[in-house]
């Protein structure tokens, strides 16, 4: 039995229109607990995600999350994986594939969780269990508190979705996209234009409202996908890679129109391969590798526990006195000093008369003391200019690439 209706390039079918079968459902909620897979070494923070995410569902709560998943888990059978090619794999057969291992997550109210990850991490799968396009190999989905699977009709009532590829009505303009997901969504027939028309604006398509989709370029059609799933402030929202080709100007709309609108009872989940984006979004990230969540916290948690430290780039006044010429070595003199202020400092980088320093946190025991004496080298040893900044959330995130790298198949 199919639940599903929609084609899958149907707005419907991207919108939440169950997809899986009874026995799907049945085997997919069993031995919610009972996992044999969790890493024994899991991070403490995904540990107690876990942990709350069971407490949580163990009890009633008045305000629960906005999205909770407990311990989802999805193996694409040897059957599901399909072949885009017409070899008969006589040399390398087709084996199973976990894309999502053991999930749990909560999201709060008020939150904007960023899932990040490699291309192929498991995030889009993720998103495509909450919305039921793809059954769980097993855990259990809850959106507003309400059971996906038992509880769907006022489940999915809460949920807007913009899928990573567009899913739209070609013939249909991009004006009567809107309009529809505004009606569907409960906004006051008098007030569609005028909401409509403030996302055709916000996200300069005014031009092209009256156009049929298939007519529209990429970008324009993603920015249609984001005002589909924001339109009429569903209460949840599942943003995949929704600022994907979009030019600067509506990817500031976009930010902030996220920025604006989960506050209060409201949340969202964003994938995005843009650490800056995740950085000025989210309140929370959580970095999947191989199908698994492998950190989580705000991005400040995750770059005091796992960045490096601190950068320190410095440039030397006077672009001809390299380390080649002739005018004394004033780039050993720029590392004895930093070396005498950071113990540990490595040099990164040396190129003419630019130099960057790696500093681990610990050598930073205070940053007024060390701004003071950058300050006084700054004029003694003839410096340019300098920075001095904390790790970014690209480093941390490439740090777990690098795992990814190292134990890959
Ligand atoms: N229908 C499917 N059949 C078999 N394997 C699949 C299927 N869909 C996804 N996968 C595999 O599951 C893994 C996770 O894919 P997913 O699309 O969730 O990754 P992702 O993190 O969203 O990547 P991206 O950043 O590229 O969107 C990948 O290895 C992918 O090849």
């Amino acid at each position: 039995m199919n639940y599903g209706g929609g084609g899958l390039k149907s707005p419907f079918f991207a919108n939440s229109i169950l997809n899986f079968s009874k026995r799907d459902v049945d085997e997919a909620t069993e031995d919610i607990n009972e996992l044999s897979d969790i890493g024994e070494n899991e991070d403490q923070d995904v540990k107690g995600e876990r942990q709350k995410v069971k407490n949580l569902m163990d009890c009633y709560v008045v305000n629960p999350p906005v999205v909770m998943v407990q311990n989802l888990h999805k193996e694409y059978t040897k059957s599901e994986i399909k072949c885009e090619c017409c070899c008969k794999h006589d040399e390398e057969p087709i084996t199973s594939k976990i894309a999502v291992k053991s999930l749990s997550l909560a999201v709060d109210a008020g939150e904007v969780f960023g899932l990040l990850g490699h291309n192929g991490a498991g995030k889009t799968t993720t998103m495509k269990i909450i919305t039921a396009e793809e059954a769980p190999t097993r855990g259990r989905v809850q959106i507003g508190g309400e059971n996906i699977t038992s509880n769907m009709n006022d489940a999915f009532q809460l949920l807007g979705y913009c899928p990573q590829h567009d899913a739209l009505w070609k013939n249909i303009t991009v004006r009567e996209h809107l309009e529809c997901y505004a009606a569907i969504r409960g906004v006051p027939f008098g007030d569609i234009p005028k909401i409509v028309n403030l996302y055709l604006s916000g996200l300069q398509i005014h031009e092209h409202a009256d156009k049929q989709a298939q007519q529209c370029s990429g970008g324009t059609r993603r920015k249609l996908s984001f005002a589909m799933a924001m339109v009429g402030n569903p209460k949840v929202v599942l943003l995949d890679e929704p600022s994907t080709g979009m030019d600067p100007r509506s990817k500031r709309f976009l930010w902030d129109t996220i920025l604006a609108s989960f506050q209060g009872s409201r949340g969202a989940i964003l994938t995005t391969h843009s650490m800056e984006e995740a950085d000025a979004l989210c309140s929370r990230v959580g970095i999947m590798v191989k199908g698994e969540l492998r950190c989580l916290g705000s991005t400040q948690h995750l770059k005091n526990l796992y960045g490096a430290g601190y950068t320190l780039e410095m440039k030397l006044r006077g672009g001809d006195r390299t380390p080649t010429s002739t005018s004394g070595d004033r780039p050993s003199e720029l590392r004895e000093f930093v070396s005498g202020l950071f113990h540990d400092a490595t040099l990164q980088e040396s190129f003419a008369d630019r130099l960057v320093f790696s500093v681990p946190q610990q050598s930073v025991p205070s940053l007024a003391n060390c701004f003071m004496q950058l300050e006084k080298a700054k004029t003694e040893l003839d410096i340019e200019e300098y920075s001095f900044s904390q790790t970014t959330l690209e480093q941390v995130f490439l740090k777990f690439a690098h795992y990814d790298e190292v134990n890959g198949e």
